[in-house]
């Protein structure tokens, strides 16, 4: 039995359904953020307790932008995960990782707009470090979980994040090729963002559905298309979950992401915003007390 973990599992494109828990319990879970995806399944998978949620909702109802990433990480974090595993589509800009492999991000460049990227604002305001979006720890695991599963696994890629919910042009898809950029997505921003500033160590398995718009002879990247892999694979990815937990270390040690906050706040206590304050009482409530 893995004692101190929690993982919570973002299931994204075509992983509504979720992972298989066993004792599984559907539980709505308020957030002071607004409506969350969803409701949360909270089951065990191995022993270890896992609590699912589907990001774009049931039957795929919400697109990106108006995933309530917030609320999303909120309810998580009220739930008692440790640990935040986001399971996504993700288009390939590079020949080597083809559909129906893995990439385990460990880069990402944020050229969403418009939402909100932030637990922290007027009356509190709080500056984490993002040098390092993911989890060194939760990415390593994933990577050799999916390995374990049987998927070809990339262990590292820069993920681009666009805003959508149209794919790139052809020309915005080479320009990210030049800029560094290995895959591209649509979710994992804001949501690495509020995962460290909830001090959750957080990581993505993603899972390459197309070659996204940059190659000259290929039509560009279709919905379908996305969806048509995604099918081939969910039972890959839940597999590569199941393998996660199978392989946890017995007891989980401390992260560093798991105090981000103790220097990141630099709002004076008697200036603070009561209300703003009452709301991270999940997100925060460690060092807020
Ligand atoms: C259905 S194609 C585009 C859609 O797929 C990806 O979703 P997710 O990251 O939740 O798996 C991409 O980010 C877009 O939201
Ligand atoms: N090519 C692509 N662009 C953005 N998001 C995606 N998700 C899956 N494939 C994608």
């Amino acid at each position: 039995m893995a004692r101190g973990w929690h993982i919570g599992i973002i299931g994204g494109s075509g992983l509504a359904e979720g992972v298989g828990l066993d004792e599984a319990q559907e539980i709505p879970v308020a957030s002071p953020f607004g409506e969350p995806s969803g409701p949360v399944i909270t089951g065990t998978l191995g022993g270890v307790r896992v609590t699912f949620l589907a990001r774009h909702g049931a039957g795929h109802r919400l697109p990106p932008s108006a995933i309530n990433y917030r609320a999303n990480i909120d309810v998580l974090k009220r739930c008692g995960v440790s640990d935040v595993l986001a399971l996504s589509a993700i288009g390939s800009l590079r020949e080597e990782l083809a559909p129906g492999q893995f990439v385990v991000v460990d880069q990402v460049i944020d050229r969403t707009a418009g939402r909100e990227g932030s637990f922290f604002g007027p009356g509190l305001v709080a500056h984490v470090g993002l040098a390092d979006p993911v989890c060194p720890r939760l990415a390593a695991l994933a990577v050799e979980a999916a390995r374990g599963a049987g998927a070809v696994v990339h262990p590292a890629g820069c993920y681009v994040a666009i805003e959508g919910p149209q794919f790139s042009t052809r020309a915005e898809s080479r320009m990210y090729r030049e800029w560094g950029a290995d895959v591209i997505g649509m979710t994992a921003m804001p949501e690495a963002r509020l995962a460290r500033e909830a001090e959750l160590p957080y990581a993505v398995l993603g899972m390459v559905t197309d070659y996204d718009s940059w190659r000259d002879s290929a039509a560009g990247v279709e919905a379908a298309e996305v969806f048509a892999v995604m099918r081939a694979n969910a039972e890959l990815a839940r597999a590569a979950v199941r393998e996660l937990v199978a392989r946890l270390p017995a007891e989980r040690t401390a992260s560093p992401i798991d105090t981000v906050l103790d220097h990141a706040l630099v709002t004076a206590p008697e200036a603070r915003d009561r209300r703003l304050v009452a709301w991270l009482d999940a997100v925060a409530g460690r060092v807020l007390g």
